[in-house]
């Protein structure tokens, strides 16, 4: 049996511009998914992920020849929750020339799903590692981030960067422009993040920029705007200035609105944080719903947005220096 867990993340700046090669800058947080992997004695793979809940039902589902999930729902919806660990263990299977490797997986996370903290990536990252050092591979970080990579390519129907797997992969702060991915030295962030309890689903968010910017110049102005931000950032990080930091997070959300992926409760946290006196605040990963960054060293902003309505949870997100670990 092997477990390995690797954590999520959160955007100072960059998500969806990243997608069009502009550059990105997501951040490791001290939140993780573990995912356990025992090899079986023949080829099939039973998933048992019981945090797994799509619009209110909960699944463990079993991808056996016949099997079916001991929920009510259809096929197509399942496969959809399990996708991401049936791409990783493809990924796992080629990595060690197995290609017929069955295994039970059982996957656990404190990462929400869907909101924005990269736990598609988390999970496939894990997933990834555990499975080839169950078959007795050992994967280098940047190996297992270009397999995960190409498993989220694969299930977000080719339209992903590698900005959440890089960056949930090797840990801390990195820089991901189209294929050049770095670590980058970060200060201590205050970071604060909210969650309104719901999701977005990232292939239809990123769908949606992507028809906004086909049809109009100036959306495609925006998602370079989003490019000068970030490299402004990455200038501003480097020198520690966090107030600074903080307007070029207000600007980048400003310009993630006008490409449609904010929410109401998205907008509602950003400005209550931006009224508690976080430095700024903005939306993180692919948006529609789920979770804002906020920087603030007080507790006025965690506290504020426990007494937003829309919020549901509100948590101070450490900067997590390690990436995929075995446990
Ligand atoms: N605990 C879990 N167990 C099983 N599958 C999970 C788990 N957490 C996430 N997943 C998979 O990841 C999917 C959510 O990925 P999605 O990319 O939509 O959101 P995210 O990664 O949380 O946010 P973002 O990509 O915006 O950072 C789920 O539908 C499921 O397939
Ligand atoms: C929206 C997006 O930029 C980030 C999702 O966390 C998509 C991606 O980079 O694959
Ligand atoms: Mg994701």
């Amino acid at each position: 049996m092997t477990v390995s867990s690797a954590p999520g993340k959160v955007y100072l700046f960059g998500e969806h511009a990243v997608v069009y090669g502009e550059p990105a800058v997501p951040c490791a947080i001290e939140r993780r998914a573990s995912v356990t992997v025992e090899a079986r004695d023949d080829d099939r793979l039973r998933v048992h992920a019981k945090d797994l809940s799509i619009d209110g039902f909960t699944v463990e589902y079993s991808s056996e020849t016949n099997a079916t999930p001991d929920v009510n729902v259809s096929e197509s919806l399942v496969r959809a929750g399990v996708g991401y660990i049936d791409a990783a263990i493809e990924q796992a299977r080629d990595a060690t020339d197995t290609p017929d490797a069955g295994f039970d997986i059982t996957v656990e996370s404190n990462i929400p799903l869907g909101a924005g903290l990269g736990s598609s990536a988390a999970v496939t990252v894990a997933a990834i590692d555990a499975a080839t050092r169950e078959l007795g591979v050992t994967l280098s970080s940047d190996e297992i981030a270009d397999r995960a990579y190409k498993a989220e390519l694969a299930v977000q129907d080719g339209e992903a960067s590698r900005a959440d797997t890089y960056c949930c992969a090797t840990g801390g702060a990195v820089r991901v422009e189209g294929d050049d991915c770095r670590s980058i030295e970060a200060p201590d962030l205050p970071i604060v993040v909210g969650f309104d309890g719901g999701a977005g689903d990232t292939g239809k968010l990123v769908a949606g920029v992507r028809a906004l910017r086909d049809e109009y110049d100036f959306a495609a102005e925006t998602v370079e705007n989003i490019g000068d931000i970030v490299r402004q950032g990455e200038q501003v990080l480097a020198d520690g200035d966090l107030d600074e930091l903080g307007k070029l997070m207000n600007f980048n959300h400003g310009l993630l609105e006008a490409l449609g992926v904010s929410s109401r409760s998205l907008d509602n946290m950003v400005w209550a944080a931006r009224d508690a006196g976080a430095m700024g605040a903005k939306l993180t990963g692919a948006g529609g719903g789920g979770c804002i960054v906020a920087l603030d060293p007080t507790d006025e902003t965690k506290t504020a947005l426990r007494f937003t309505p829309g919020c549901e949870d509100a948590f101070r997100a450490e900067l997590d220096t390690e990436g995929v670990r075995v446990e």
